[in-house]
């Protein structure tokens, strides 16, 4: 579903994304890890067309993200950090606009049903999203993916900030959506969430995939071990 192939990305002197190659298939979930400019977020942004790499290629659905923009949109939903809706509209009708780019139309119940799979609470539905929390926010962003029956998910640092029940419930939702064959790649600085909803997980450095694990074959203290590890290196070069 997601693939890339020696996916590298330079700005002047500084390449902010060095041939990286991953894939992540139907019903997996690979969470890449690291530290602040290791190139997480321009993995997601290659992926999602945002910007054009410097070489390399990014699949989605066997389709290169360049040369098939417009086809390969359609299969993607992407959470940000900070999801952006409209924040006088409540709920349905965030659901209902987001839906409707992507022509998927739908009556009032079956929105109110899509938002209750995504774990909104149906008290929620009818104010506006200003008056949201940001797990709030984050499950309309998950309905928006469901609406949408996107077969691959993008997530950049989705559970930042949430606190401790919100981003468990985001787990859970992650996990449901793996069980329906969402392939999703999540950008997270949460080692734990990570290893609780990943099938495999990446660590970045400099642009660079430095190691990658199955989830079954790495404990969480050896993960925050490796990670810490890796980044140390850091200031020894340093
Ligand atoms: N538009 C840009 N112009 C120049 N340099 C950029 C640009 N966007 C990103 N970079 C640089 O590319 C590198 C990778 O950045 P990126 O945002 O992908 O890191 P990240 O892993 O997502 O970090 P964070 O955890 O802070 O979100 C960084 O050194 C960053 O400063």
């Amino acid at each position: 579903m997601i693939f890339t192939n020696n996916l590298t990305k330079s700005y002047g002197n500084l390449t902010a994304l060095d041939n990286l190659n991953l894939e992540v298939k139907e019903g997996e979930i690979y969470c890449l890890l690291g530290a602040n400019g290791a190139g997480k977020t321009t993995t997601i942004n290659l992926l999602l067309g945002f910007m054009k790499p410097t070489s390399g290629n990014a699949f989605i659905n066997q389709l290169d993200v360049v040369e098939h923009s417009k086809q390969t949109k359609q299969y993607l939903a992407y959470i940000p950090e900070n999801l952006m809706l409209y924040p006088s509209l409540n709920a349905i009708e965030n659901l209902d606009y987001f839906s409707g780019i992507a022509n998927k139309n739908f009556n009032k119940k079956t929105l109110e049903s899509i938002l209750t799979e995504a774990g909104l609470q149906a008290s929620a539905f009818y104010k506006p999203v200003s008056k949201y929390s940001k797990g709030m926010r984050q499950k309309v962003g998950v309905a928006i993916a469901l609406a949408k029956d996107a077969k691959v998910l993008l997530l950049d640092e989705p559970t930042s900030g949430l606190d401790p029940k919100a981003s468990f419930e985001f787990g859970r939702l992650l996990q449901k959506l793996r069980q329906k064959g969402v392939a999703t790649l999540m950008a997270t600085h949460d080692l734990f969430r990570a290893k609780e909803v990943a099938t495999t997980i990446g660590i970045m450095k400099d642009g660079q995939l430095k190691q990658q694990w199955s989830v079954d074959d790495i404990t969480l203290s050896d993960l925050e071990k490796n990670y810490l590890e890796t980044m140390s290196y850091n200031t020894i070069e340093l």
